[in-house]
């Protein structure tokens, strides 16, 4: 079995490119920092999403010896001149809390008409292995709508109407497929993924 280390505590995110690449790489072991003895994960301290991804990724190639990735996302609202962007995941405080994160990004737009709701995902995926590094970027645009809506997904999908598929589902209304398929995730990891399965079938 062809393994993978993915440098993510977030399970959600986990899933998501556990999915991806599962599609790329049938028979492939994703594994996640809760299944590799515990080290110390840097601080995400880098300005921008590439410099996190690769920082997150080449820790985890170190640690493990193990093809590692990671991801670095989030959300980028034009009103908040590109915030949450890199600190999307604690907007709101320690420790990190979705609902709490949600909340308090409708109050800071509570004020902004619809036509200036516009925003982005992006994600930053990192690629280390033995033989090298590399990092990629995908995004989705979209808009932030007023109240919450749909189940899946995580974070910030449930207030995040992408552009794609009509403008009418929030990204958490939408089937895994449908968001892998359009997702800053999905395009960046669709986009490293060559390199990833050439390493992998080598390894
Ligand atoms: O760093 P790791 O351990 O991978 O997990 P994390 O959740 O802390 O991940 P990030 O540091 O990359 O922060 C990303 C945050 O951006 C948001 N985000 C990223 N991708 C998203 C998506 O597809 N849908 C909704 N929110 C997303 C969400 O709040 C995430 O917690
Ligand atoms: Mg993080």
């Amino acid at each position: 079995m062809t393994e993978v280390f993915l440098a993510s505590r977030n399970p959600k995110k986990l899933g998501e490119m556990q999915r991806i690449l599962a599609e790329l790489l049938p028979e492939i072991r994703v594994l996640g920092l809760d299944d590799v003895d515990p080290y110390d994960e840097p601080v995400e301290d880098a300005p921008d999403f590439d410099g996190n991804a690769l920082l997150k990724a080449r820790a985890g190639f170190e640690r493990t010896g193990l093809p590692s990735l990671a991801d670095d996302s989030g959300l980028a609202v034009d009103a908040l001149n590109g915030m949450p962007g890199v600190l999307s995941a604690r907007w709101s405080g320690r420790p990190k809390d979705d609902d709490r994160n949600n909340r308090l990004l409708l109050e800071q737009l509570g004020d902004v008409p619809d036509e200036r709701r516009g925003a982005h995902f992006h994600a930053s995926v990192a690629f280390v292995h033995a033989g090298g590094e590399l990092v990629v970027g995908g995004d989705m645009a979209g808009r932030v709508i007023r109240e919450p809506r749909g189940t899946g997904g995580f974070g910030y999908d449930v207030l995040f109407v992408p552009d794609d598929q009509d403008g009418a589902l929030t990204s958490a209304e939408m089937s895994p497929e449908v968001k892998d398929a359009i997702s800053h995730r999905g395009r960046a990891l669709r986009e490293i993924a060559a390199l990833v399965v050439e390493v992998l079938q080598g390894s």
